[in-house]
């Protein structure tokens, strides 16, 4: 439920971030002003105009005197307003920037727990729309909403010099204004949060089907898509159209009501004039003033109703800046010395943030050591904790007891970057990013020289047995990725393990990273590591007895624990367990692009 804040709260938050362009964004309101004023001055010389030159007597040069000055007038108005966007424009973009990225940092510093919770789609609409309406708002939207203001109550104050008697009766239409405005503000700020909130949705939505294309051709569900996908985006119209309506109603009545009042006035001002207590150039001027302040007018309900949207965006954009990091360097961080790769798990206990109380903990107290240098297979049915116990090394959730520990210091004593610097992690499910391939393998990695990045680049695929790249059309520089060429699922593990093994890490974490690859590849890949990686401590979770088998020995977890510990051999001799999980693994897949590559080195998908 978002927090519920006031107008000048939301405006506040603002503040700090729109200080330094204040100075700017001064300069372009007093123009702004000024277009206002100067506008409204032009009624007053027609005033002048009407008295000294079409009364009887009036003299022709007042004539070329008011028409020059009225000219001057209009030109310096448009001057005005030409100045006032020079003013805004630019400075309201720099603050969209720098409000796109923190937020963008704020995003990569906060947990994956905070990720699990929200939707893509929500955190791409309030770093783009939300942030683009907020712009112009700061450009446009509250610099007219204040010079709209001022011109009203200036002109109504012109009005009351002119003919009192008339203002009052104009004035009078404003108290419904007033009181129809309070209403509208609470009703429109909740409908705008509807809809931007919608939005959100629907770009999570198109998000997820774009990711999920291929799951939702192959089991016919396209058209289903679209009727989910049609029904929220007519939700969303229906929202939109409900707060079109709404606006137009009270523009309607902005409108309407001083219309209403300058027809009164104008039968009121005929008989004053007739009564000789009103000149007829102070009703002309009157009225030229209406006809200046009737556009501000109008424009109050579509400025008030940017205003509000751009107090949800501000809203929606702090409640994710007010999301606090829950994962963060230690007071006094401890300096990574030697990494020798001793890990040990005491007692860890973890539960998931959104688990309800009752379930027992995901992890209900590991407790592993791992050698320096050793390779540790863990095995477990499915859902017993494999997966979420890795994550906890590199500090992606923190443990809620016990502690894991690098060479005897906890993981929490260090800086994370170094943390994530000592531990390198590939997962089953590759993420690669629209870039080269060798930007994707130097991801983690830290070379001093170009040399010393392309010696690791090439050990790296060496050792994931990723020579395909070389075969790539721009070899390791051809881009991959959502923008690029599309790889296999075994090319793209390939190249995640490279990634993993370039970051030169003290401890490799895998899970399951060779899922897709055929046992002599992954023999193959398991035989370089050794070599290459001969010092680093590797932990692997293992699905197949193949992996299993090379590792130095395999702990096998049941019920979010670690129930035996011992080579492949001991257990499958001494654990039941054991034996039942290893007889539920599946049957070793079959990589056919590595078989392919084995056979003809030009296996490249294309
Ligand atoms: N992000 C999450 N939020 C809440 N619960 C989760 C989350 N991820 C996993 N779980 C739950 O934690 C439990 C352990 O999941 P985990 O993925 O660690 O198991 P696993 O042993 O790796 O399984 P598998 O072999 O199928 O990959 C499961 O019951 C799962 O539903």
């Amino acid at each position: 439920m978002p927090r519920q804040t006031t107008l000048l709260q939301s405006l506040g938050r603002l503040y700090p971030h729109v200080r330094p362009i204040l100075p700017r964004l001064f300069l372009g309101f007093l123009c702004a002003l000024g277009a206002s004023v100067v506008a409204l001055a032009i009624p007053q010389v027609l005033r002048v105009l009407v008295n000294s030159y079409l009364e009887p007597g009036g003299s022709v040069p007042a004539l070329w005197w008011a028409t020059g000055i009225v000219l001057l007038l209009g030109s310096l108005e448009a001057v005005f307003l030409a100045l006032r966007r020079q003013f805004a424009i630019a400075p309201s973009t720099t603050v969209e920037t720098s409000l796109r990225t923190s937020f963008y940092r704020h995003l990569q510093d906060l947990s994956i727990a905070f990720h699990d919770r929200w939707g893509s789609g929500q955190l791409l609409s309030r770093a783009m729309s939300d942030l683009n309406l907020i712009r112009r708002w700061m450009a446009f939207g509250a610099m007219m909403l204040i010079v709209t203001a001022l011109t009203v109550v200036i002109g109504v104050t012109i009005m009351f010099f002119t003919a009192w008697q008339l203002a009052i009766v104009f004035l009078a239409a404003a108290v419904p204004i007033i009181i129809y405005g309070f209403r509208f503000r609470r009703f429109y700020g909740r409908v705008s949060r509807q809809s931007q909130d919608q939005a959100g949705d629907l770009a999570t939505t198109v998000e997820e089907s774009v990711h999920g294309i291929r799951v939702l051709k192959a089991f016919g569900r396209s058209s289903e898509a679209l009727d989910a996908f049609e029904e929220q985006a007519e939700g969303l119209r229906q929202t939109e159209v409900y707060k079109a309506n709404s606006l137009a109603k009270f523009s309607l009545v902005v409108t309407l009501l001083p219309e209403a009042a300058l027809a009164v006035s104008l039968v009121l001002g005929i008989l004053l004039v007739d009564a000789g207590l009103v000149s007829i150039g102070a009703l002309v001027a009157f009225f030229a003033t209406a006809a200046v302040i009737a556009g501000p007018v109008e424009s109050m309900g579509p400025l008030l109703s940017m205003t509000l949207t751009a107090k949800t965006a501000i809203d929606r954009h702090f409640e994710v800046m007010d999301a606090k990091r829950t994962i963060t360097d230690p007071e006094q961080p401890c300096r990574p010395a030697e990494v020798h790769g001793q890990l040990s798990f005491d007692d860890v206990h973890f539960a998931y943030p959104d688990a309800s109380p009752e379930r027992p903990d995901v992890l209900d107290g590991v407790s592993l050591d791992l050698r320096a240098g050793e390779t540790m297979a863990l095995v477990g049915i499915t859902g017993s904790g494999k997966s979420t116990l890795l994550q906890l090394v590199p500090r992606l959730y923190d443990v809620t007891a016990g502690s894991i520990r690098i060479d005897g210091t906890d993981v929490r004593d260090y800086r994370l970057e170094d943390l994530r610097s000592i531990v390198a992690v590939a997962f089953e499910d590759t993420t690669l990013f629209s870039s080269s391939v060798r930007d994707n393998v130097l991801l983690g990695a830290d070379p001093a020289s170009d040399a010393e990045a392309d010696l690791l680049l090439r050990e790296a695929l060496e050792v994931a047995q990723a020579q395909f790249v070389y075969s790539l059309p721009q070899g390791a520089d051809t881009l991959i990725g959502e923008e690029g060429l599309s790889l296999s699922g075994g090319q793209r593990q390939r190249v995640a393990l490279a990634r993993a093994i370039a970051a030169r890490p003290g401890l490799l974490i895998m899970d399951d990273p060779l899922s897709a690859l055929d046992v002599r590849t992954e023999e193959l890949v398991e035989h370089r590591l050794r070599e290459v990686l001969a010092d680093t401590t590797t932990l692997v979770v293992a699905h197949r007895p193949s992996t299993v088998s090379l590792a130095d020995r395999v702990a096998l977890m049941e019920n979010g624990r670690i129930s035996a510990v011992g080579t492949h051999a001991e257990l499958l001799a001494g654990n039941e367990h054991y034996r039942h999980v290893i007889a539920s693994l599946p049957a070793e897949p079959q990589d056919l692009d590595s078989q392919l590559e084995t056979e003809d080195e030009d296996g490249v998908v294309l």
